[in-house]
């Protein structure tokens, strides 16, 4: 073991070393990963949809500016240390995915051996551990900075950490993360319910604002039902839960004051809670500068990125799930690049046979194989000359069509088949793909020197479901499908924000496309509009989140209850109610009577 465990300021990390051997773990080997099924991971963040919408609004802007550029990300865990989200370097973590430092997968030190996020579940304070603090030696790259996240209640809801490679890390990292926990826990004591007044209490006015002041929260009577833990130490008031707001401060003003600080004296900000308190379902964090998004940091990052390369001489590969809009991205890419006004020209190497696709690409000369025409083709590298080459789904290139791309690649000309005479071409190459490239060289079906030359910059686009501009992406699909003025109720905007989405935006936009079309211009869209096939899917996940499937609430059930949410909604007004609902006055009549309302 390192000789720091002997000295006293690190007892902490001596004990988190121990419980790590005793948990049977060996720091020469990596440990077997606990990792989520997908389902699952998506219904854990979907539980914890507030903590992370809290994060997204309070931490990761601050994130941002100050590590912009730097090998490092920010991590959320759920109580339990299973990783929910993260934000930060996409090149980075890719280096992360390496320990299994990534979503779903849990990070609690009997697993993992010490390490912040675990350590700090384990003794629920915050935690640095740096290089070689880590018990896995395979860890030891990275250094953390965790803190634990407490409901108002004192619930260990999750733990938000920042990693980064070693030489970045620093002591105000450190400083930063207990900043952020406490401006998310602030926020979430704004939320508890009944909560209508806040005060603010500090023994300076200035520090009233700071994130570091005192904060109570008091129902409509003035008791109180939350406060955090610096109110408690500011009031001296242990038992402050019930108690009348204004007894509280009378007392403090006479005994604080005196026991405290001497000469100081407690100020106080009192104010109702207003809305905007509580954290939007999706928060922009940036403006977006692509109309791509609308406030999703990975978004705007691979956006930016790839602005600053597309005129340089450095190949893009954009790397996403299917669906996730990679040839939308290319589309704006080049309309944003000089190339602009050259052709953008764009190859499914999935979707072409695979003996066709060398002379599609690098064209032939007339006559050179049998079926050849006569005139030669021309070839898509040569018709994308003085534009952009975008190859699509480039996994699926076949290995001697991988080979001539190198050479038009490296020597910046094509030779057609049939032909001995290269033609000079000036190209600017994107590639795209949802497969791991990395495990495709590895087991020899993709060229390395080719992937080499192709990952000048690695741009790595979220999946939908992990994007934090999920809401108005949604509505902005929606306002192109509909055929009236509509909106997306409540319910069903809640249902597909929280879904997995397997097929990403293309998903999304064939689901709104055809609800639209069902929804026969009622004023509201709602989950009755939706084809079986995706409600069902939506509100069992649901039903997963809320352990509903205990009761049995079934799509029918459902339905009929937005139908009397929106009757009720509508004072009982039926030709209204059956306009928002998109259905006959006469439908509505006979489905209320099957409810008992005549
Ligand atoms: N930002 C966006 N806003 C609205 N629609 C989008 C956006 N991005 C993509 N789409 C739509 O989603 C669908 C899929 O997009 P696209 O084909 O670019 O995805 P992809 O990642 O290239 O998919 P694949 O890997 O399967 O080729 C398209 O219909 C596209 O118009």
């Amino acid at each position: 073991m390192h000789s720091f465990v002997d000295s006293p300021q690190h007892d902490w990390l001596e004990q988190s070393w121990r419980r790590s051997q005793q948990a049977g773990l060996d720091e020469q080997h990596v440990p077997e990963h606990v990792r989520l099924e997908q389902d699952q991971l998506v219904l854990r963040q979907y539980q914890a949809k507030h903590l992370t919408a809290a994060v997204e609004q309070l931490a990761v802007p601050l994130f941002n500016q100050m590590f912009a550029g730097t090998n490092s990300r920010l991590i959320l865990t759920d109580g339990e240390g299973v990783i929910i989200g993260a934000w930060g370097q996409s090149r980075f973590e890719q280096r992360l995915t390496s320990i299994a430092l990534e979503s779903g997968v849990c990070w609690q030190e009997s697993l993992k051996g010490t390490n912040a996020i675990g350590t700090a579940l384990a003794d629920q304070r915050f935690v640095m551990v740096v290089g070689d603090q880590h018990f896995i030696r395979k860890h030891r790259f990275i250094s953390c900075s965790a803190g634990p996240v407490f409901s108002p209640s004192g619930e260990l809801l999750g733990v938000l950490d920042i990693t980064s490679e070693q030489k970045v890390h620093s002591e105000q990292t450190r400083m930063l993360i207990q900043n952020m926990v406490q401006l998310i826990e602030n926020c979430l004591l704004c939320q508890v319910p009944n909560g209508k007044i806040r005060v603010d209490v500090a023994f300076d006015k200035q520090l009233l604002n700071s994130g570091w002041q005192g904060i109570v929260i008091a129902d409509e009577a003035g008791h109180v039902v939350a406060h955090n833990a610096v109110a408690a130490r500011l009031l001296d008031h242990r038992r402050m839960l019930g108690c009348h707001i204004d007894a509280l401060m009378d007392n403090s003003l006479k005994t604080v004051s005196r026991s405290l600080v001497p000469s100081g004296e407690l100020v106080f900000n009192c104010q109702p809670i207003q809305k905007a308190e509580t954290v939007p379902r999706s928060s922009p964090v940036y403006s977006p500068s692509c109309p791509l998004h609308f406030g999703d940091s990975r978004m705007e990052q691979a956006w930016q990125q790839a602005c600053k390369l597309i005129n340089k001489d450095v190949s893009l590969l954009i790397l996403g799930e299917t669906g996730v809009g990679k040839g939308e991205f290319v589309k704006q890419l080049h309309s944003q690049s000089q190339r602009h006004t050259g052709p953008l020209v764009a190859v499914n190497c999935g979707a072409l046979p695979q003996d066709l696709i060398e002379s599609e690409l690098f064209g032939y000369a007339p006559g050179a194989f049998t079926g050849a025409s006569k005139q030669g083709y021309q070839g898509k590298v040569r018709q994308a000359d003085k534009g952009i080459l975008f190859l699509d789904e480039i996994a699926d290139m076949p290995l001697a069509a991988q080979c001539r791309l190198l050479h038009v690649l490296q020597e910046k000309e094509v030779v057609p088949i049939g032909c001995n005479q290269p033609s000079k071409v000036d190209i600017q190459i994107v590639a795209a793909t949802h497969k791991n490239l990395d495990e495709l060289v590895a087991q020899g079906l993709f060229r390395q020197d080719l992937y080499y030359r192709l990952n000048g910059l690695i741009l790595t686009l979220p999946a939908l479901r992990e994007r934090q501009d999920c809401e108005a992406l949604i509505a902005a699909i929606h306002r192109k499908h509909q055929t009236a003025e509509q909106h997306i109720c409540e319910h069903l905007m809640t249902l597909l924000t929280a879904y997995h989405w397997p097929g990403n935006i293309r998903e999304l936009d064939n689901v709104l496309r055809v609800a639209s079309l069902l929804s026969d211009e009622a004023e509201l869209l709602m989950l009755s509009h939706l084809p079986q096939h995706i409600a069902e899917p939506l509100l069992k996940q649901e039903a997963g989140g809320r352990a509903e499937t205990a009761t049995g609430k079934d799509l029918r059930t459902t339905i009929s209850d937005t139908l009397l949410e929106t009757y009720r909604a509508n004072k009982g007004n039926i030709s209204k109610t059956a306009r928002m609902l998109g259905v006959s006055r006469n439908t509505l009549y006979r489905k209320l009577r099957k409810l008992g309302i005549s």
